[in-house]
This record gives C-alpha cells, sequence and structure tokens, in this order.
C-alpha cells in the first residue's frame, strides 16, 4: 500500500527497509516477493506481464542507427527468450529507447505469443499533452480526454488536437489558437524530454513510473466512454491505413480485460495525416535498419547521419 503511491503521493520514491528477526528472516524474504536474475529464459518463466525497462544508453559518438542495432540485440535475445518461457498470453510493455523498434524486434521474435499484446510506452507523451492543454486551458488535467498521441515515441509523434476534449467539449473551440497548437503545443510536448534535463538535470523517471502505472491500468480498468488512451502497438489491420508490421501509437480503448481495440472513430485532416505520415515513414525506415533481425532479408539503414529525432533526455 505504501508503495502504490496512493499514501505519499504518486511521484514520491520510497526505499522499503524491512526490519525483521532472524526467526523470521524467511517470512521477511516472502514479504519482499522479488526475484532478481540475469537470464531472461528464467526471469520471464510463466510471466503474465513483461516490462522492459532495460536499455543500452547511447555512447559518446554513437549514432542513432548503432542504437538502434545495439538495443536491437538485447530486445532479440529478450524476444526469444519470452517466446521460450512467458506465459502465451502474456503481456509485454516496451520502454527502453528506441521502444517502438525494440517492442517490434521482441514481436517479431516472440512468435508463440500474440502480436497485440506488445505495446511500447507513449503514455508519457499523452500525460505530458493533456497537461500542456490544461495549463493553457485553465482547466484542471483530469478534465483532459481523448488526447491520442499518434506514431513514434521519437520527436516525430503527433500530439492530436484536433480529437482532444476539455470538459467533454472539443479541446479546440477552447483554445482557439490554432499557431499555438502547430507551432507551441506540438513540439513542446515532442521535445518535453530535453527541456526538463535542461531545468532538472536529471531524466522524468518518477513521471515516467507515473505513466507506466497509467499504461497497465488503461489495460485493466474499463476505458470511460468516449476516452481513449495512447500506447504503440502493432499496426496490422489498423483503420487508419498506416502501414502494417510496425508498431505505432494509436488512440485506443480497452474493457478492462488486459485487452484492447484501436479506436476507429477519431477524426483526420491533412495536417495530421502528413505528420502521422512522416512518423510512420520514420518508423519503416528503422525497421529497414533492424531487418536483420527480425528475420527479413534484404533491409537497408537509410538513417545513417539523419536528424536525430531520439526524444531528448531519453537517449
Ligand atoms: N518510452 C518512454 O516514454 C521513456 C521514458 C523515459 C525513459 N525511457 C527509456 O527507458 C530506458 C531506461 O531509462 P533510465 O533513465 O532508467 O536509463 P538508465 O540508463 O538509467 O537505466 C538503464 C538500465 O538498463 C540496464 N540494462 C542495460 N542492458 C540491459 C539488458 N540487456 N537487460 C536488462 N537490463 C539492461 C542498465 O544496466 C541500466 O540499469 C532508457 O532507454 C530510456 O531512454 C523511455
Amino acid at each position: 500500500m505504501l508503495a502504490s503511491g496512493e499514501v505519499y503521493g504518486k511521484d514520491q520514491p520510497l526505499s522499503l527497509m524491512l526490519l525483521g528477526s532472524e526467526r523470521s528472516y524467511g517470512a521477511l524474504e516472502g514479504v519482499a516477493m522479488v526475484t532478481i536474475g540475469i537470464d531472461p529464459v528464467e526471469m520471464f518463466q510463466d510471466a503474465d506481464w513483461c516490462l522492459m525497462i532495460g536499455a543500452k544508453p547511447r555512447g559518446p559518438g554513437m549514432e542513432r542507427a548503432d542504437l538502434l542495432n545495439a538495443n536491437g540485440e538485447v530486445f532479440q535475445v529478450q524476444g526469444r527468450a519470452l517466446n521460450e518461457s512467458a506465459s502465451k498470453d502474456c503481456k509485454v510493455l516496451v520502454v527502453g529507447n528506441p521502444c517502438n523498434t525494440n517492442a517490434l524486434i521482441a514481436m517479431e521474435n516472440a512468435p508463440r505469443l500474440a502480436r497485440k499484446n506488445f505495446h511500447a510506452l507513449t503514455r508519457l507523451d499523452e500525460n505530458r499533452a493533456k497537461c500542456q492543454l490544461a495549463m493553457k486551458s485553465g482547466k484542471f488535467y483530469t478534465s483532459v480526454s481523448r488526447v491520442a498521441i499518434w506514431g513514434n515515441h521519437s520527436t516525430t509523434q503527433v500530439p492530436d488536437f484536433l480529437n482532444a476534449k476539455i470538459g467533454g467539449l472539443p479541446a479546440m473551440n477552447q483554445i482557439k489558437d490554432l499557431e499555438w497548437f502547430k507551432k507551441d503545443f506540438t513540439p513542446t510536448v515532442a521535445t518535453r524530454g530535453g527541456a526538463l534535463i535542461k531545468k532538472w538535470g536529471k531524466s522524468s523517471a518518477a513521471s515516467t513510473a507515473v505513466s507506466i502505472a497509467d499504461a497497465i491500468r488503461a489495460l485493466v480498468v474499463p476505458t470511460a466512454p468516449g476516452d481513449c488512451f495512447s500506447t504503440a502497438v502493432c499496426s496490422d489491420g489498423n483503420p487508419y491505413g498506416v502501414q502494417e508490421g510496425l508498431i505505432f501509437s494509436f488512440p485506443c480503448r480497452s474493457k478492462g480485460d488486459g485487452d484492447y481495440e484501436i479506436c476507429n472513430d477519431f477524426i483526420l485532416d491533412d495536417w495530421l495525416r502528413s505528420k502521422i505520415k512522416a512518423t510512420e515513414d520514420e518508423l519503416s525506415q528503422e525497421k529497414s535498419c533492424v531487418s536483420h533481425l527480425i528475420g527479413l532479408d534484404g533491409g537497408s539503414c537509410a538513417i545513417r547521419g539523419a536528424p536525430d529525432t531520439t526524444v531528448p533526455g531519453e537517449k
């Protein structure tokens, strides 16, 4: 209960020290219920949920393509391990960057698991977008709903203001400032991590942890009617014409049973469509760069030397 965030607050890290006696040491270990290890097959054994947070940070002089490859190799091993030992219905949430492509690699290496159960975290971006809309409109954060993040968890991500609502009404009717939405809101959300690092000096571990809890809760609690949550999932059969076989962030909703569906009632205008196309192209290029890790022949990596779109501070 203390660690759930309900007592000291959701953003308060807690270090629990459990004092016991020699006699109760075994029971203490039981209370901790934590198993540690370095063999993924052993650690994923019969797992129902796997949160993949570990990743290699970018080293000095390392290109984004190198980062993709270095992490891709980790997620190939972990995908194979999931395939070998995790529960067939295991839900996998990848946080480690580049999270969309890492999730894709894990999914392609774990054919025994359902493709739709692989997620990459874009909930932090959704939470940041909601915060911007709340601050600009002067309304409470909790009154902001139906905020979608489309595409990649990188600076090409598309925070959707067209479909967003504040107090149940279209956000664009309450904030009548299209320039702000396009030139301020959109880049602010996409580069929020970097801005935070400049001020705070560290990456946003606490808000990331909150967003991981939000992302899981979104799958185990029914979505409110008309609302959505953002998560990057397999694009197979999506209703928006996004290329299949990518891990792409969509607005989704859930009955609370761990499963979800991609919302099919989001309106796209030309601006949104062109932004969604750009983030789709980027994910398609990332996929090409890791084709050797997902059993595809003939891929080539076109992003060598391309501008860095990793969310700043989350390299
Ligand atoms: N998707 C998002 O919204 C989001 C938000 C914040 C951070 N991130 C990403 O999450 C990751 C973790 O962030 P952080 O700030 O904790 O980074 P960090 O560098 O402090 O921690 C990464 C940890 O991963 C471990 N690790 C490396 N390779 C591993 C492997 N093969 N198996 C298991 N663990 C391994 C490292 O030892 C290290 O402890 C980073 O990749 C970061 O970019 C994503």
